[in-house]
């Protein structure tokens, strides 16, 4: 049972008939699109016109992270413009303004337009989401947590030197899956986790990975799927050999890796750093096939038959246009996001933003 209650949570919750864009990230990346396609026409006018939003920020999100590149370009003129105009009007009011105050302005915008790459940590109680979470958050291993604390993290990261807003949802299912829709309609990439002393939690990873198929079907988007074998450092203790992993992975169409989230932080940042490629893959692949700003028909989940997951690299197919069966995503506002300041973000690192734990004792 989850703590915090969630939309998907209810049974009486309904998704509202529509919803407008939910992330100024996008709204902006969509704008630069417009006015990117405006002036390739030879007009000069830029603005976001009547673009149909559609129901997904998922997918909206995904399109916005490929976005971002066009809006980077778009930044750096914007800039050099704020630059130039803010030099006018200090001369023609005769008092110079500081250029901090610019490049703190520049650098506010920055964050507030950076892509998000949104993922959840899924599997049976104990296999390891809150050691893996804290350990990629803190480079610090926690044997101590709460295990019904379900939280939404964030962290600013650099990946293939481009800056991304990784959220790492840290579900906790009592036992298997459970009411999944806040996890389904808010993540962009999920890693299902067992611990390979487990069997049983090996075997509950199949739960999550059916549910996953299903929702890849239904919603006909690739998200990137990683399995991952917890508990490396324990290998004395091993149930599930790395075969039975690979074979599972193979099967569902999805990513493997073994971690320990008690050894190197770098392996255990190699697999998060790696679900955002994934998505930033996915993301172009389904940006070549589909035209933009087309919506989407989602069919509601139902949690019956099981199917096994798309191959990878399969090509997104196009939803036919209609009268859009908008869905709210549900919130993660539920989940308590909290923003502090540790050594990590203190360190030379670029970008110190960081969303750090509750309810953790860390060591
Ligand atoms: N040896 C070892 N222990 C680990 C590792 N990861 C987690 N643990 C321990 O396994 C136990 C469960 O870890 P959690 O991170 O709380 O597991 P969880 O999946 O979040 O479980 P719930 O919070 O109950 O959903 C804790 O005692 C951790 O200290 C690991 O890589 N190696």
């Amino acid at each position: 049972m989850v703590k915090r209650k969630v939309p998907g949570g209810n049974p009486a919750w309904k998704p509202p008939e529509k919803h407008t864009v939910m992330n100024p990230m996008l709204e902006r990346a969509t704008g630069v699109v417009n006015a990117k396609t405006e002036l390739s026409e030879g007009r000069l006018s830029v603005g976001l016109g009547a673009v149909p939003f559609g129901p997904s920020s998922v997918q909206e999100n995904f399109e916005a992270m490929t976005l971002a590149l066009i809006s980077d370009l778009i930044s750096m003129s914007e800039a050099t413009e704020n630059l130039n105009r803010a030099q006018t009007m200090s001369s023609m009011f005769g008092r110079p303004r500081g250029a901090n105050a610019i490049s703190n302005a520049n650098e506010r915008n920055h964050h507030a337009h950076i892509p998000e790459c949104n993922i959840a940590l899924l599997g049976l109680r104990g296999s390891g989401k809150s050691a893996l979470t804290v350990k990629f958050l803190t480079k610090r291993f926690i044997s101590e947590y709460d295990p019904n604390l379900e939280d939404t993290y964030a962290s600013e990261e650099v990946v293939d030197h481009i800056p991304v807003m990784v959220k790492v949802m840290d579900t906790a299912d009592q036992d298997g899956p459970v009411a999944c829709e806040r996890y389904l309609y808010w993540a962009h990439a999920f890693m299902v986790i067992y611990s390979i002393d487990n069997k049983r939690s090996f075997e509950g990873c199949q739960l999550y990975l059916d549910v996953l198929s299903r929702h890849i079907k239904e919603s006909r988007h690739d998200y990137p799927v990683l399995l991952l074998g917890n508990k490396l450092d324990i290998e004395r203790y091993r149930q599930v050999s790395k075969t039975e992993g690979l074979s599972l992975a193979t099967t569902y169409g999805c990513f493997f890796h073994e971690v320990s989230a008690c050894q190197d932080f770098e392996a255990v940042q190699m697999v998060f750093h790696e679900a955002v490629r994934q998505v930033r893959r996915e993301a172009e692949q389904h940006l070549s096939v589909r035209p933009l700003f087309i919506t989407e028909e989602k069919a509601p989940i139902r949690l019956s038959a099981a199917t096994p997951l798309p191959a990878k690299h399969s090509l997104a197919t196009l939803a036919p246009l209609s009268a859009a069966n908008y869905r709210e995503i549900p919130s993660v506002a539920q989940a308590k996001l909290v923003t502090v300041k540790s050594s990590r973000a203190q360190s030379k690192r670029k970008a110190p933003t960081l969303t750090l734990l509750k309810g953790f004792k860390i060591f």
